[in-house]
């Protein structure tokens, strides 16, 4: 799969409960759109989305499951629970939270992946980072990428954006990193997709700017304030 989306586009296409699109039916269209676009794989989110997804393209698709716990902030493919639900979704890639944070229930992050190599060794994983720490620790643990996701997305890191100071962040992860990194979060251009892959990206994530119309509609609105 690495190689199949390597120098490509993969997008995401998620909508929550509270979001307009959310629907498996609607998730399934916006993969086949970005299918016949040109992309390269497809990250989704829940089990019934990713089973519609894999019903309409033939792409690698990246599984999550997001779901809030009341002991930890981690919403991100928390625990075993949620890694059974994306074994049965028929996912290429899993991708689970990879930060510091404690996560639901005292679960471990390398009890995970050692539970996700058990049940399928054919799985890939990529973990969810939001610090260069994150990332030399998620590759000691034996994951086969690294997304960007979290950064900005954390208590520590709240407030920075993957594009700023020329994606500075994803320059950081992509120097000390020997597996292959790839940029997600906030890239919402053509210009950032393709600059992300100059700077070493193995390839890109790119869900709202293409996915979230109401999020593209209002950034139009507020260029009128
Ligand atoms: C932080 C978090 O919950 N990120 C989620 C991870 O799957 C998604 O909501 C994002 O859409 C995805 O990461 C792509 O990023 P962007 O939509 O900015 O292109």
């Amino acid at each position: 799969m690495l190689n199949q989306v390597r120098g490509g586009l993969i997008v995401s296409c998620q909508a929550l409960e509270n979001e307009p699109l959310h629907s498996s039916f609607i998730m399934s269209k916006l993969a086949l759109a970005a299918q016949e676009g040109g992309a390269a794989g497809i990250r989704a989110n829940t089990k019934a989305d990713i089973l519609a997804i894999k019903n309409e393209v033939d792409l690698p698709v990246i599984g999550i499951v997001k779901r809030d716990y009341e002991d930890s902030e981690v919403f991100i493919t928390a625990t075993t629970k949620e890694i059974e639900e994306l074994l049965e979704s028929g996912c290429e890639m899993i991708a689970m939270d990879s930060t510091v944070r404690q996560r639901p229930h005292g679960e471990q992050l390398a009890e995970l992946v050692g539970y996700c190599r058990r049940r399928d060794p054919s799985i890939l994983l990529m973990a969810d980072i939001s610090t260069v720490e994150e990332a030399v620790l998620a590759e000691r643990l034996g994951f086969d990428c690294i997304s960007t996701t979290l950064y900005g997305y954390t208590p520590d890191t709240a407030g920075s954006k993957l594009y700023d100071d020329d994606f500075a962040f994803l320059q950081k992860v992509v120097s000390r990193a020997a597996v292959p990194v790839i940029a997600e979060g906030n890239v919402l251009t053509p210009q950032m997709f393709r600059r992300c892959l100059e700077l070493g990206a193995a390839s890109v994530v790119v869900g709202g700017a293409i996915t979230r119309p109401k999020d593209i509609t209002a950034r139009f609105v507020h260029a009128l304030a």
